[in-house]
């Protein structure tokens, strides 16, 4: 550390991984008057030229907001994305029905990936005393003693030494991997069966949106799924979520394969989609892979600790990765308050702290893409979203659907899968016990009824002997 002129040295930071939470983690040690440099392994992709149509595209929703509320850049962002007050299910027959998200019409927006990231970014700039160094590739960390070293295009091995790392370095980050040389990591990595394509869905002939815009659009097809969120651009970018050996089916029938797949599975968004635009990217694309990933802790002593993706990757059935990450920073700063930066406390505290909650998200993101898959049709899905909103009408204030606790609330993730857990049993013990009253009204009714007419049929019987006595002298 050398000293900012101040009494107090001046802590020199690193942070590795200049995407979405790297660039915001930059912001927000820029905030705590660290000197911070940032690593990107790519180029700047803010120099980079646009290609026109093929933007990707996220749900933010109030965890992320939130965060970059704290570096003041929740209206730029939010200014520039697309509200999405309900999904809008496409059913295999065509049928359109619409889902809002909150009875309070709070929405999730749909905001730009390159957008945010340059705007994260450019943020960092605008900070003294935080510098950007693109094409640097970590190679080797030494975190006892915060030695970097880096890779760059023109071969040159860049090193320096730092008091803090922070790892936000991605799925794949070489950090955690850094991390697990040096301290006893517990790591679990799970890639599922899946793949994912992005496809781009043009604007209408006449400039319009090809479909409604304020929508998440969601086609739930058996073992696949078509999501589709809107861009600025009046396009929208979708996700086809597929079995790797279905992608390579398709494939392997060449472009006629593409379009009968799509005749089959998805016939109502050929013509959004373009026939053309579908051949092209399908036989130009493979589907990608989608990774679970589960470490801790998250530290190395007082010297490095890994957030986002590096920390806890998450399949992306919940559109909450990037919004988990930026929690993270949240949670990280908070401790650094606490704590007065003293990372020998609050490192372990982070881990501590956070793991719980990134790990149940992680769990949550599972088990949505396996009951996504169950809900087969968009009736089922349409059910169970029914009763789901129809017990929070009921209870308000203790039924609170999953997806309203994760998207709409800023519960502890670890909370709100106790909270759901809790709930199951309630619903289930309501519908069991009506189960069992109804069964049992209808029991003691037929009872009665049998009782009734037993006893009716005896009581006949007597009348019987009685009129056969009476009348038929036998
Ligand atoms: C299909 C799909 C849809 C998604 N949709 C959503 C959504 O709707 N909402 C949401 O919240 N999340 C969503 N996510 C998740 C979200 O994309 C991630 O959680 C988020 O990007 C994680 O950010 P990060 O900064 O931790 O990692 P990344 O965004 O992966 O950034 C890591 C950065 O580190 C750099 N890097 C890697 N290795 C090195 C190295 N050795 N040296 C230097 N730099 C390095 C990389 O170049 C990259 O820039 C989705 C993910 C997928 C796959
Ligand atoms: C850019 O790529 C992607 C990829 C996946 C996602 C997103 C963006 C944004 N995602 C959101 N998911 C929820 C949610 O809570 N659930 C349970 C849902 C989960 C799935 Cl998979 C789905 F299709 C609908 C809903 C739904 O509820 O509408 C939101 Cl709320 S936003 C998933």
């Amino acid at each position: 550390m050398d000293s900012g002129g101040g009494d107090t040295p001046v802590v020199k930071a690193a942070v590795v991984g200049g995407g979405l939470v790297g660039a915001l983690q930059a912001c927000f040690l820029a905030k705590r008057g660290f000197q911070v440099d940032l690593y990107e392994g790519r180029e700047d992709i803010r120099k980079m030229e646009v290609v026109k149509g093929r933007s990707i595209n996220l749900a933010l929703s109030i965890r992320g907001r939130a965060a970059l509320r704290h570096v003041g850049l929740e209206e730029e962002i939010t200014s520039k994305g697309i509200p999405m007050r309900a999904r809008r299910i496409h059913g295999r027959d065509g049928t359109l029905t619409n889902q809002p998200y909150d009875k309070d019409g709070q929405a999730i927006l749909s905001v730009d990936r390159r957008n945010l990231n340059e705007t994260l970014l450019t943020k960092a700039e605008t900070f003294p005393n935080v510098k950007l160094h693109f094409s640097h590739k970590l190679t080797r960390a030494d975190l006892d003693k915060g030695e970097l070293a880096f890779s760059t295009p023109n071969g040159d091995a860049v090193s320096d030494t730092y008091d803090i790392v922070f790892g936000t370095d991605g799925a794949y980050s070489t950090m955690r991997r850094q991390l697990m040389r040096v301290n006893r990591i517990n790591f679990s990595q799970e890639y599922i069966p899946h793949g994912y394509m992005e496809l781009f869905i043009p604007p209408a002939k006449d400039g319009s949106f090809g479909m409604l815009p304020n929508y998440l659009h969601i086609w739930p097809r058996d073992e696949f799924m078509m999501i589709g969120l809107p861009n600025q651009d009046k396009t929208f970018t979708g996700t086809l979520f597929m079995p790797f050996d279905e992608f390579d089916r398709v494939h392997a029938k060449g472009e006629e394969g593409v379009i009968a797949f799509f005749q089959e599975h998805f016939p109502d968004a050929i013509n959004i989609i373009g026939e053309e635009n579908l051949r092209k990217t399908f036989m130009s694309s493979s589907g990608l892979p989608m990774v679970s990933v589960k470490c801790y802790p998250y530290h190395h002593k007082d010297k490095a600790v890994i957030m986002g993706d590096a920390a806890h990757a998450m399949v992306p059935f919940y559109g909450q990765g990037m919004n988990c990450g930026f929690e993270d920073c949240v949670v990280l700063d908070e401790i650094l308050d606490k704590h007065n930066n003293n990372f020998k406390t609050a490192l372990p505290e982070f881990s501590k702290i956070r793991s719980p909650d990134a790990q149940a998200m992680c769990d949550l993101a599972m088990y949505n893409y396996i009951e996504m898959r169950h809900l087969v049709n968009s009736k089922l899905f349409l059910m169970n979203k029914k009763l789901d909103n129809f017990l929070f009408w009921l209870f308000p204030r203790s039924y609170m659907p999953l997806y309203n606790m994760v998207t709409f609330s800023r519960i502890r993730y670890s909370i709100v899968i106790n909270k759901w857990k809790h709930q199951k049993k309630v619903v289930r013990f309501c519908l069991l016990s009506t189960l069992i009253a109804l069964s049992m009204l209808l029991g003691v009714g037929f009872w009665n009824r049998s009782h009734i007419t037993h006893h009716h049929r005896f009581h006949w019987g007597s009348h019987w002997h009685h009129f056969r006595a009476r009348w038929l002298r036998v």
